[in-house]
């Protein structure tokens, strides 16, 4: 085996180990089809290699268009893999009119007017038309995560290969007057070189985005209350303890209560299990609505909601407690225990004033909101 073959040998390896990798993890995780198109990709780009190095140049005209297809459908199905993973639509109509276009173009350069240089151009320029694309389309973002910005980096990267290669083409001294020169120029070193890097780089971003992403939805479901979708006790500690904690001098008052729904044992009984699930369901969504984006509400217990509203005075904390509890039309009322709180108080103590309230709520008969206010002895209690 020769040393030409072995190195030849070594793009369409890495890309076959990388197809396998990816789609070996979408057929564990349907869910992540990114995957499946970063493995798409890497399957391409690994054909188009092949034909390009490995198989008999025959017929030479359609072995040059099947891998210069194999490498441009290859980047284009690597560039849709962040476009989906941000659920960005990808542009598949100007993809397959791009391909046919630089295939015609080829074919045009081959077969009619035979000309080296004007293929490499060619397909110089359409490897940079997806990737630029893709990095508009990524910047465009507005809430760019650690893992996004990770991608946005391999895509700015793969930009700056795919733009070297023609500056390597044309500026650098060296003959492309026969095919075998081009094989052996600077140029179609720097083809594999450049592949290498942007698939090593790109699948070891792609695998570390896959894990955040999946430590994310994790650490969501962690916190998150399946039932009503808000948090769940765990979410809502953890939420409220770091919004007690922010030091600003204008949250001079925080206000907490404590939703209770009256007698939701008697739901359950007289309309049924799943009749009792849906007044949870529309309660979570009537406290929401209420509360507002700046509260942080969670499902802490069966049918109690806690409801933290970091700095809100008296006045605000009533009216919105008053309005969860009037406004909630549903077959049954609600009792709320409020505590206002005009000095730094840690949540325990919050939600220890927050109960006591609620249980005078339900005591004086239910379907009232019973406010306390927080002292320094129940700080310290
Ligand atoms: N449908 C449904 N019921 C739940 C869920 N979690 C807790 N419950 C029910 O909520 C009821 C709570 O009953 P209690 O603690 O006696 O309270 P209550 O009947 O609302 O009475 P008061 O709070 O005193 O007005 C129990 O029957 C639980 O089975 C849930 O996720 N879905």
């Amino acid at each position: 085996m020769s040393g030409q073959l072995l190195i030849s040998l070594l793009s369409p390896s890495i890309g076959a180990l990388f197809f396998a990798a990816f789609y070996l993890l979408w057929r564990n995780q349907p869910k992540l089809n990114y995957s499946l198109s970063a493995a798409l990709g890497f399957l391409l780009s690994a054909a188009g290699f092949i034909v390009q190095d490995i198989l008999p140049a025959w017929p030479y005209e359609l072995h040059r268009i099947a891998s210069n297809f194999g490498f441009l459908a290859g980047v284009c199905a690597f560039m849709a893999a962040p476009l989906q993973r941000r659920h960005i639509p990808i542009p598949v109509r100007s993809i397959i009119l791009l391909i046919i276009a630089t295939m015609t173009a080829l074919f045009w350069f081959l077969t009619i007017q035979p000309n080296l240089a004007a293929r490499i151009a060619i397909m110089s320029v359409s490897l940079v038309v997806p990737v630029a694309v893709t990095l508009i389309l990524l910047l465009r973002v507005s809430d760019q995560r650690y893992s996004d910005r990770l991608i946005l980096g391999v895509v700015w990267f793969t930009l700056l290969l795919s733009m070297l290669r023609p500056v390597v083409a044309f500026l650098l001294p060296q003959s492309f007057g026969n095919y075998t020169a081009l094989e052996q120029s600077t140029y179609w070193g720097m083809v594999h070189f450049s592949y290498v890097m942007m698939s090593v780089t790109l699948a070891i971003v792609l695998f570390v985005a896959i894990a955040l992403d999946l430590i994310d939805e994790l650490h969501h479901q962690a916190t998150t209350d399946s039932l009503s979708g808000l948090l769940n006790r765990r979410g809502f500690e953890s939420a409220a303890n770091s919004a007690l904690t922010v030091s600003n001098p204008k949250r001079q008052f925080k206000a907490l209560m404590i939703a209770d729904l009256d007698h939701f044992k008697s739901i359950n009984d007289s309309f049924g299990h799943a009749a009792g699930d849906q007044v949870i369901k529309s309660i979570a969504r009537h406290i929401q609505v209420i509360a507002g984006d700046t509260a942080i509400c969670g499902r802490i217990g069966g049918e109690e909601f806690a409801i933290l509203l970091p700095d809100h005075d008296e006045t605000m904390a009533a009216d919105i407690a008053e309005s969860i509890r009037r406004d909630f039309d549903s077959l049954t009322t609600i009792s709320i225990g409020l505590v206002i709180s005009e000095q730094p108080a840690t949540l325990s103590s919050l939600l220890g004033v927050a109960d006591k309230a609620l249980y005078a709520a339900k005591k004086n008969g239910r379907n009232q909101v019973f406010i306390l206010h927080h002292s320094l002895e129940d700080q310290e209690a």
